[in-house]
């Protein structure tokens, strides 16, 4: 009881509601929610389901067994400013790395995203206990002795990917452990093998039994010579990283991932006492500590995908919009591109983040037309235009004169979700499997009722193109978007927009 109490205190505060505004939505009084949050009153299952509806969270499942769907009366220019949450994918690889650190991780700011909520509850299910502090996206991370592998939540796990960092930081600990497959997104077949090479250096070996990757580590062994990445992978390097810091010795990474996430990764690591030389570049090298215990505060950086995403709601609904806290070292090319379509925009001196490193930026949006882009646009490991960037182009190009060409030779379903565009209005023609043309200006944005694509970038881009069709559109089960999005459909709402959630009954 006291722990329910505690997660409807804090999703209560999250909302940024009193105890008395509570009671109000429950009819009942002040002082039954009080008791409520300190787990003194027994709660019926419909009590629990009316809370879990009023706090409009995934705390208690039974209010909440059917799918989120999003409704969106489109149409309204956007206005007003945004602040840039921190990033989904560094979270969840300095939640993973919590597990190096026997002391107390507190991360700060974090995003209070279902990807978010999936590591946790994987880490709570081990014996890693987190708190949520008051009055905040604070979150305090602390290990047991022992982590309990065999209780692992298997179901949580499965639905992320971010599970395979847990081999990193494991590796120290266990001989053999069980971790179950990683899942994530449905962006087709997702490699794990650039991971099991690099990690072989460590001494890990893994075999994938019955949904499950058994490994067995041959503790203390470190790399006898460089690591080479096979790819450069974000979540490779941040296995290999995590791997490393532990490893009293150096660990030399080539063609390491210079990425956001990895950057941010890095930076704690530092903070952990792990010696780093070549922050930023694609060799990597690590002095690790056999040892980690230190009481660590870490606030990682603002996520430039989601600062793209604001971009890409501001052009397909004309609208000037501040961006606050931009992240413009990860965005400089998307930014590029788009001052090759005619893209126009202000920015403001540059500024730093609370991680200490990234430079930030506001950035105004001014409307005005596009053409499209004369060369095909593509992904590539950063420094380049970022993999997870890309679909946003889609719906620019859907604003933009001509014709566009989106490759997506990354992923191998992600173009496929595109030409759900077609649904609301947009001239989307898919050429094959990882390439698509744009055709605009597109006439008239329709109102659509549309299921949401399975993968969290194409469903936000059905989402923004949504916001620019007169009439009401429905999104259904959007459970991905959340995995990645704080509130989007709130902190939309507060820009202009008219996008509210609703289930099933
Ligand atoms: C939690 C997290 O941080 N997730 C990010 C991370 O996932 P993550 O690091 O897990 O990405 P993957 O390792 O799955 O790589 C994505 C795809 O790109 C391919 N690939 C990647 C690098 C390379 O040099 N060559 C190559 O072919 C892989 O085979 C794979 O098919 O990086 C992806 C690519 O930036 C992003 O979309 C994800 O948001
Ligand atoms: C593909 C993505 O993430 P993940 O690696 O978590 O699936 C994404 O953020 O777009």
């Amino acid at each position: 009881m006291a722990r329910i109490g505690n997660l409807i205190r804090d999703a209560r505060r999250h909302k940024g509601m009193t105890q008395t505004d509570l009671a109000e939505l429950l009819g009942t009084s002040q002082s039954a929610v009080a008791r409520i949050e300190q787990g003194g009153q027994n709660l019926s299952l419909e009590m629990l389901a009316r809370i879990g509806e009023a706090l409009d969270s995934e705390f208690v499942s039974l209010g909440h067994s059917q799918p989120q769907h999003l409704r969106v009366v489109g149409g309204a220019q956007l206005s007003g400013s945004i602040d840039v949450k921190t990033s989904k994918n560094a979270a969840v690889a300095l939640l993973c790395a919590a597990l190096l650190n026997k002391g107390r991780t507190t991360l700060r700011s974090l995003a209070r995203i279902e990807e978010v909520n999936r590591i946790i509850e994987v880490l709570n299910s081990i014996g890693v206990r987190t708190r949520w502090l008051p009055d905040s996206s604070d979150l305090e991370i602390t290990p047991p002795a022992r982590v309990d592998l065999d209780a692992i939540d298997i179901e949580a796990a499965r639905r992320t990917r971010t599970v395979i960092m847990f081999l990193g930081p494991l590796l120290h600990e266990f001989e053999g452990f069980q971790l179950p497959y990683a899942g994530g997104c449905d962006l087709g077949t997702r490699t794990v093998e650039p991971h099991l090479v690099a990690l072989r250096h460590f001494g890990l070996n893994v075999a994938a039994t019955q949904g499950f990757y058994d490994a067995d580590v041959r503790i203390g062994q470190g790399p006898q010579r460089p690591i080479v990445l096979t790819e450069r992978g974000d979540t490779v390097t941040e296995n290999v990283l995590m791997a490393a810091a532990r490893h009293p010795g150096v660990t030399v990474v080539r063609n390491a991932s210079s990425n956001y996430m990895v950057q941010d990764l890095c930076f704690f690591l530092q903070r952990l006492g792990v010696q780093i030389d070549g922050i930023g570049t694609t060799t990597l090298t690590v002095r690790g500590v056999a040892d980690i215990d230190v009481d660590v505060d870490y606030q990682p950086s603002e996520d430039p995908i989601e600062a793209m995403s604001l971009l890409a709601a501001a052009v397909v609904t004309d609208s000037s919009i501040t961006i606050r806290r931009v992240p413009i070292e990860f965005l400089e090319i998307e930014l590029a591109t788009l001052e090759t379509m005619g893209m126009k925009y202000d920015v403001t001196p540059e500024y730093v983040s609370a991680n200490g490193h990234t430079r930030l930026v506001d950035l105004t949006t001014i409307p005005g037309p596009l053409k499209a882009a004369a060369d095909k646009i593509h992904p590539l490991p950063f420094p380049g235009l970022n993999i997870d960037n890309l679909p946003f182009f889609a719906l620019i190009a859907a604003k933009a004169e001509g014709t566009t060409m989106i490759h997506d030779w990354v992923y191998e379903n992600r173009a496929i979700y595109l030409t759900e565009l077609t649904k609301v209005g947009v001239n989307v023609q898919l050429l094959d499997p990882h390439r698509v043309m744009v055709t605009g200006p597109t006439a008239k944005f329709r109102a659509a009722e549309v299921v949401c694509p399975p993968a969290l970038r194409p469903g936000v881009v059905i989402l923004l193109a949504m916001l620019a069709a007169p009439g009401t559109s429905v999104l259904r089960n959007v459970y991905v978007i959340n995995r990645g999005y704080e509130d989007l459909a709130e902190r939309l709402t507060a820009l202009g927009a008219k996008v509210d959630t609703f289930r099933d009954i």
